[in-house]
């Protein structure tokens, strides 16, 4: 099987390992020719979570030259606020591809609407991952990885056979509002105290402010309590206790963050119900605040 990844970045990497260990042929379609030409010369190199090195050979290609019929399916895995860039090459794919989507927050739900036809599914991803340069990726942590179809097609064959352990649920809407939580309450607290995910068990005021976003966010969707404890939250924070969340790896590089993405969106759909979320409101203006200081314009 051959599978293309849209996005050579922290989870792109990530995900060409998982399958390359799983003896899946792997291509990834970069935004640039020259992280291509870096991948195809010198592999993709890996330090696992026992900070063993591996490498491995990928296949590169620019996404504009990219022919997507040769693959068994695709993953997205770009910014939210960069799938907006990828909806002409979605458009132009056979509904018979399995397009997969990784990014954190809601943003891709609505863009998933736009495509009833196409055979588009959800994953959330609970691992942490920094890409280190242009062809190396650090495995910073490893939770569960869930899986849920956008469409009533299911989850094909040529996916489950790809090896990768995962969850198979019902609901993605549900899925991604479990996952969202998780991230409303890591990536917004750890790019503001520039702290990496296990600090939120060991600062005891950046845990307090953590639940009280859980609580906060809980209060709004009731549906929370079914699908999310806040001790699975302080347990992913454990499990990816020595990463540094993906919002805070995008303030640190100067780069917009999804913060819309998922604390906008939460915040929207409060409003729709007549409530509000004022803790993660205040978190979402603080970092606001502290992108604009640095000239860096949110783009979702
Ligand atoms: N990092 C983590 O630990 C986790 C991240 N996630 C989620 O996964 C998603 C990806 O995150 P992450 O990998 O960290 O993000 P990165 O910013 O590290 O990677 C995104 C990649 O997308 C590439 N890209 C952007 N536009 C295009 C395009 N038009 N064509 C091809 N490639 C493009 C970027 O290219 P370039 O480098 O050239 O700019 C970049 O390499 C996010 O939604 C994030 O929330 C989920 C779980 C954990
Ligand atoms: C799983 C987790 C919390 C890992 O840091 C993540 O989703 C992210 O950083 O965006």
């Amino acid at each position: 099987m051959r599978f293309g990844i849209i996005g050579g970045g922290s989870i792109g990497l990530l995900l060409a390992y998982i399958l390359k260990e799983n003896g899946t042929n792997v291509e990834i379609m970069t935004r640039t020719a020259q992280q291509a030409k870096v991948l195809r010369k010198e592999g993709l190199h890996v330090v696992s979570i026992e900070g063993e090195k591996k490498s491995y050979d990928v296949g590169a290609i620019p996404l504009e030259n990219a022919d997507w019929n040769v693959y068994d399916g695709v993953f997205i895995t770009v910014k939210s606020y960069d799938l907006s860039q990828l909806s002409s090459y979605v458009a132009k794919a056979s509904k018979k591809l399995p397009i997969i989507f990784t990014q954190n927050g809601l943003s891709h739900f609505t863009f998933a609407q736009q495509f009833p036809d196409h055979f588009l599914i959800a994953m959330t991803i609970e691992h942490g991952a920094i890409r280190k340069s242009l062809h190396t990726v650090e495995h910073k942590g490893e939770g569960s990885i869930r899986i849920a179809s956008f469409t009533k097609k299911g989850i094909p064959d040529s996916v489950k056979q790809l090896g990768i352990s995962f969850q198979e649920e019902k609901n993605p809407w549900e899925m991604l509002l479990r996952k969202v939580t998780l991230n409303a309450c890591i990536n917004l607290v750890t790019a503001l105290l520039k702290m990496p995910n296990g600090a939120l068990l060991e600062n005891a005021s950046a845990n307090r402010l953590m639940k009280q976003l859980y609580e906060e966010l809980e209060a709004v969707f009731p549906e929370i309590k079914r699908l999310l404890t806040f001790t699975e939250v302080e347990a992913l924070c454990e499990k990816t206790s020595r990463n540094t969340s993906s919002m805070l790896q995008d303030v640190m590089a100067n780069r917009p963050t999804e913060v819309d993405a998922i604390a906008g969106e939460l915040v929207r759909l409060a409003k729709e119900k007549g409530k509000s979320l004022p803790t993660l409101q205040t978190l979402v203006l603080l970092l606001e605040a502290e992108q604009m200081e640095k000239g860096v314009t949110t783009n979702d």
